[in-house]
């Protein structure tokens, strides 16, 4: 069990290598405070009827609003003085309709507002969706998937309320305030003068102090991406938090976590709370001050009554709307944050190739494969070499056996083969063409895995097999499914193909699941196939029918298999065992076994080989 400090040592290393270190280790672009939201700008120009309505409808609530006082006070000062009935009733008239069309605009402005934040934060969870999904392994090494996904909903949340509450609410209020402002000038220049001085003393301390509010709330939301996290790593690992008893631990873990997020959250409203308080106090302090020198010139009779009170009703909406700016400031820097990281992940370099560098494939492709001498390191880990001077050729329509080892390297190569890492020495090419000037998509159209831990969507059985091919035939789908032995339990299933995995307690057994994944490779029908046998033991039945498949795959296919059957090996063309990065012997299964190396270790392991003892295809 990790001890909370070094857990939180842990987690704070981890967000920090994540997002950057706060503090002292802070990047140039999180200095600048609002950077990431000027980024959504031109987001907003996307759609500019909308972004123009919601603009529109607040300006004009911003004004009618201004102008009710106004109305209010000709009324008191005229009407009353006067004593004419018409005169009030008309001013009665104005108000009603003001109020109409301040109803009326502030509906407008919040459909538009909230709209246009919905809209905004829907393109960008598909940007980054679509932008996360192409980012290299090596990103989903260095990040947790649960992290990344809060990430897409709780930063994307924060973005939406702030478009659609807090930056009409700053717009509102700064309408308001400027407003308020200019008809304190025409009420009184030198009053207005003497305020207006005022205003760097309190906007100095709220701009120094909002800057503690963000880091705080960037801190705060680090702690609950990290829950979020934890949370749906071990809902996804249920069953084996509970073979194990986990239950407590994961609980109290997790309650740590969330406790820890909760104190930094309550850190985060304190240090806002405070702010608003000190905003507040400021303005107010200021606005009093200014009466309390309108006072006195009233007394000299510089001044009117009347113009003090006018002066009055202004500064208060003034001093108000700066008051609920400080409120939104906060507010706009939290989201800020979240729109930093977001931006963050928009900006992690995808694998795109140089396109000067750009490479096709022959077509048709042969499928002949060469390594050599790759050396490899896993971008995580630079100092460990997992591939060592590695060098095989695969001949088109050959199929090889890899075995060797665990740790040795062999999915390493699968890796590399699809692109997912790029070598740092050494060559790897198909057909003559260096892999790493052709673009992973295009390499990936040629090549069909078939990975140990298959990997099935709550989609129906149909999607899950044309994953690779969504254009594909019913009969093509099904075709595939016979040949990879998966018909028959998929026409036995309730609503056969169009079964939806998952719903309903819909689960396939393991040997199924296999079968559905070779279908899933059948129907790609790429001319190179990478195979990773299944560790797992299935029984017999199971074993056959998955047998049978993977042997209708392979007809035809440059493959390079895993190979953990003695079935697959004795099948193989070749077999090279791996290990510690590179290839130490090669031959095929009875000529390895009697030289009596490494690969009659590991057959004597595996495929249950007594020593000594070869098989009858030896003869042959
Ligand atoms: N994403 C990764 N980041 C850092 N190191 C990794 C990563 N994946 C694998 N490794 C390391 O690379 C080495 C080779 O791993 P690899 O999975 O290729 O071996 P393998 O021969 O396929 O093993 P097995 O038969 O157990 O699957 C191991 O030491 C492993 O710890």
């Amino acid at each position: 069990m990790i001890a909370p400090h070094d857990r939180q040592a842990a987690i704070s290393s981890e967000t920090a290598s994540a997002i950057g270190e706060e503090g002292e280790k802070e990047s140039p672009s999180r200095n600048r405070t609002f950077t990431p939201l000027f980024s959504l700008l031109p987001r907003l120009r996307r759609h500019r009827s909308l972004s123009v309505c919601a603009l529109l409808a607040l300006t004009s609530a911003a004004l009618i609003s201004l102008a009710l006082p106004m109305a209010v006070r000709r009324m008191v000062d005229h009407g009353f003085n006067q004593a004419d009935g018409a005169f009030i009733n008309r001013y009665f008239l104005m108000l009603i309709a003001l109020a109409v069309a301040l109803a009326i605009a502030s509906a407008a402005r919040y459909y538009f507002v909230t709209t246009l934040g919905e809209r905004l934060v829907t393109d960008l969870r598909l940007e980054v969706f679509h932008h996360i999904i192409r980012l290299p392994a090596a990103f989903f090494d260095r990040n947790r998937s649960g992290e990344i996904a809060s990430r897409l909903v709780a930063d994307a949340t924060q973005i939406k309320s702030a478009i659609s509450l807090t930056a009409s609410v700053a717009l509102r209020n700064s309408i308001l305030c400027l407003g308020a402002l200019a008809m304190m000038f025409v009420t009184s220049a030198g009053l207005s003068a003497i305020a207006l001085g005022a205003i760097p003393l309190v906007v100095a301390p709220l701009v120094l102090f909002g800057r503690s509010v963000r880091k705080k709330s960037r801190i705060a939301q680090d702690a609950l991406a990290e829950a979020s996290a934890y949370a749906s790593e071990i809902i996804a690992a249920s069953r084996t938090v509970q073979a194990f008893n986990g239950e407590d631990a994961a609980g109290q873990r997790y309650g740590r976590d969330v406790e820890l997020s909760f104190d930094r959250t309550v850190a985060a409203s304190r240090a806002r709370a405070l702010l608003t308080a000190i905003a507040i106090t400021l303005v107010f302090v200021s606005v009093v001050g200014v009466l309390w020198l309108g006072a006195h010139k009233v007394l000299a009779g510089t001044l009117s009554a009347g113009s003090l009170s006018q002066f009055l009703i202004y500064a208060v909406i003034a001093a108000g709307s700066l008051g609920s700016l400080s409120e939104v400031w906060g507010e706009l820097s939290q989201t800020a944050g979240a729109a930093g990281r977001l931006f963050e992940l928009l900006n992690e370099q995808t694998d795109e190739r140089e396109p000067q560098a750009c490479m096709s494939l022959p077509t048709p492709i042969q499928g002949g494969m060469e390594l050599h001498d790759v050396r490899f390191s896993y971008p995580g880990a630079p100092e460990k070499e997992v591939l060592n001077g590695l060098s095989f050729r695969v001949s088109p329509g050959e199929t090889v056996a890899l075995v060797g080892p665990s740790g040795s390297g062999k999915s390493t190569v699968f890796s590399l083969l699809l692109g997912f890492y790029k070598n740092q020495t050494g060559s790897i090419s198909i057909d003559g063409r260096e892999l790493g000037l052709i673009p992973p998509q295009t390499l990936r159209k040629e090549i069909a895995i078939v990975p140990q831990e298959v990997t099935m969507f709550a989609a129906s059985v149909y999607d899950n097999i044309a994953f690779g091919r969504p254009d594909a035939l019913r009969e093509d789908v099904i075709a595939a499914s016979i040949k990879a032995q998966a018909h028959g339990f998929v026409a036995k299933l309730p609503n056969g193909y169009d079964s939806v995995l998952g719903e309903r307690g819909l689960t396939l057994s393991g040997g199924q699941r296999q079968r559905l994944a070779i279908a899933r490779a059948m129907l790609k029908n790429a001319p190179i196939l990478l195979l990773d046998e299944a560790t797992a033991s299935l029984d017999a039945e199971n074993e056959a029918l998955v047998q049978r498949g993977l042997e209708e795959l392979m007809e035809a296919r440059t493959t390079i298999v895993i190979a953990h059957r003695l079935a697959t090996v004795l099948k193989a063309d070749r077999i090279l065992v791996m290990n510690k990065g590179r290839i130490v012997e090669e031959g095929t299964h009875a000529s390895l076994l009697r030289q009596g190396g490494l690969y009659t270790r590991l057959a004597e392991l595996q495929f249950k080989i007594p020593a000594g003892l070869e098989p009858e295809q030896d003869a042959a």
